[in-house]
């Protein structure tokens, strides 16, 4: 606004000199120097204010990744396997990319305010009419845009899931995890029509939307452009009629020009800014996940050292949103110090049994005591460090191995001799062995001088973890599947050695291994068919004797 006016004032100057007999430039040149001061002035507040946006944008990036994370980590496991968290997921990581502009929409919206309100003091002391050609010039366009934005926020809202699955997808069809299978099985074409068969519908639907929007923009575009041209005209006629001067018809053109410009941006930048509320609307929603605090729970503090054990009384349980019972007449102890293991069927239930022991979910009915009172009594997060578990899924996470072992009491990532003296326990001591790097070797492919492991060692690293966690109960579900018959034997005597005054649960396929635990418990259909000794068991006679036998003569 100002270098206007002092283009203004210049050009009515250099006329001034132009028709003076006697020619004083001083004027002239203090204006021009004021309108280079002006200049760069002007750009170095705009370098100013990308600079600052660009470093905010970084670090607001780095700021909504981290809370991310961390809420993902206080929500419920119950609330973590729901499709719905995974939209919401979704929406609030989009955040953590793209949102970045927000700050200079806002800075560059202050200043255009102060611009705007100047220009149109002047152009109003000049000539008022110009304001309705104005008014004309810029509305239909704003409309359209605050139309549209709108229409594509709900078009991007309303595709999150099927966003999640073209991910998905893509990470299925292009990734080292599954290249084996679908090189195999020629799965290639058939994931990409399948990612193809999505995207072009998500592209039809926003292509017909931009076509709409480009089209109606230039409708709208045209009426402001006659509208802006109309002014021109009456600006040049009252010029020729000797009304304005040529600095006020420069002056007049530029602002009007400028004007339009400038509200044209400011209301872009206005639905920008509330598309970006809206979108950061989503990052809240998903901040705001509150993991639902079960009314019942408990602020007991737990037993130093357990002493009678475990019980479950009675206990059924179904998934959320599922009808079926997965578990029902659940009745067992797991007595303090004592190893119990878990056979039964795939799907038979005994991974549930855990899960609800461990508090991820609470049963449906009945109820697990330890020592006597309802778990749910006491301080859940403390009660569920009471646990060192390996999990059938255990996370092989591609980090280097001393942090794959020391993932079990991270805290104590600094302390060697305790990570050493897990990995020796755990036989994870011959994979360090191998390993160039040793501890400091990076698992997985994904990363530079990364190296993969073998199932087996894997799962000797998973052993690792849970024995670096000095823990009142150890569970281990099946976490000898992949080991060799030497490892698995000697991974068991040591297991057993170890949890010595220790109460463990064992889950496992193979009865000869199942038969070094104290009892058995034999799951059928979510129900317990049989628990005893393994020679109870054999006399027993029934699936466990059964499964033994049919097991026993396939080794012989
Ligand atoms: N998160 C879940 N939501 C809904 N149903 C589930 C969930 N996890 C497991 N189930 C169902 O619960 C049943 C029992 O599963 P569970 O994992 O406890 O079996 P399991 O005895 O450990 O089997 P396996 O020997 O194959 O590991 C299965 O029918 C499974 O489909």
């Amino acid at each position: 606004m100002l270098m206007l006016w002092v283009g203004k004032l210049i050009i009515d100057e250099v006329v001034l000199q132009i028709a003076a007999d006697v020619k004083d430039l001083d004027r002239l040149w203090m204006l021009v120097a004021a309108e280079f001061a002006l200049a760069v002035l002007s750009d170095l507040l705009s370098r100013g204010i990308s600079l600052s946006d660009a470093l905010l944008g970084d670090q607001y990036s780095i700021d909504t990744s981290v809370k991310i994370i961390k809420k993902t980590s206080e929500l419920d496991l119950d609330q973590l396997e729901d499709s719905e968290f995974y939209d919401k997921l979704e929406r609030a990581r989009q955040q953590t990319t793209g949102r970045v502009g927000l700050m200079s929409n806002i800075l560059t919206q202050g200043e255009d305010v102060v611009t705007i309100i100047s220009l149109l003091a002047g152009v109003v002391a000049f000539e008022p009419w110009l304001i309705i050609l104005l008014v004309v010039s810029i509305v239909p366009t704003i409309l359209n845009e605050i139309k549209f934005s709108g229409t594509s926020y709900s078009l991007a809202r309303s595709w999150t899931q099927e966003r999640r699955e073209l991910d998905y997808l893509r990470y299925a069809g292009a990734s080292d995890v599954t290249a084996k299978e679908v090189k195999l099985f020629g799965l290639s074409d058939y994931l990409a029509e399948r990612f193809k068969g999505l995207s072009d519908k998500y592209y039809t639907q926003s292509k017909s939307l931009a076509k709409q929007r480009a089209g109606w923009g230039s409708v709208f575009n045209v009426i402001g452009t006659t509208a802006y041209y109309g002014a021109y005209i009456l600006i040049i006629f009252r010029t020729v009629a000797g009304i304005f001067s040529l600095g006020d018809l420069t002056f007049l053109s530029g602002a009007f020009r400028g004007l339009r410009q400038r509200l044209q941006g400011f209301f872009t930048r206005f639905t920008a800014i509330t598309d970006s509320a809206l979108y950061l609307q989503d990052y809240f929603e998903f901040l705001d996940l509150t993991y639902e605090e079960k009314s019942s729970e408990g602020k007991l503090p737990l037993p130093r050292k357990i002493q009678t054990g475990f019980e479950f009384a009675n206990v059924g349980f179904k998934y959320p949103k599922s009808e079926t019972w997965v578990v029902r007449n659940i009745n067992f102890k797991l007595r303090a110090g004592e190893k119990l293991a878990f056979v039964g069927e795939n799907g038979a239930g005994k991974t549930t049994l855990i899960k609800l022991l461990l508090q991820f979910y609470e049963p449906t009915e009945g109820e697990i005591l330890l020592d006597g009172i309802p778990v749910k009594q006491y301080n859940r997060l403390q009660y569920q460090q009471y646990f060192g578990v390996i999990f059938q899924d255990f996370v092989k996470f591609e980090l280097t191995l001393r942090e794959n072992i020391a993932m079990g009491e991270i805290t104590e990532i600094k302390n060697q001799p305790r990570i050493d003296s897990a990995a020796q326990k755990s036989l994870a001591e011959e994979v360090i062995l191998q390993m160039p790097l040793g501890y400091d070797q990076q698992l997985g492919k994904r990363f530079k001088q990364g190296k993969d492991l073998s199932g087996g060692q894997w799962q000797k690293i998973a052993i690792a973890r849970a024995y670096m966690k000095d823990s009142e109960v150890l569970i281990l579900d099946e976490p000898t599947s992949a080991l060799d018959a030497r490892a698995e034997t000697e991974a068991f005597d040591r297991f057993i050695k170890l949890t010595e005054g220790k109460t463990a649960v064992i889950i496992s396929h193979r009865f000869s291994t199942v038969r070094i635990a104290d009892r058995i418990m034999v799951l059928k259909d979510g129900a317990v068919l049989e628990i005893g000794t393994h020679e109870e068991l054999i006399k027993n006679d029934q699936l466990y004797a059964e499964l033994f036998n049919l097991q026993a003569a396939g080794y012989q």
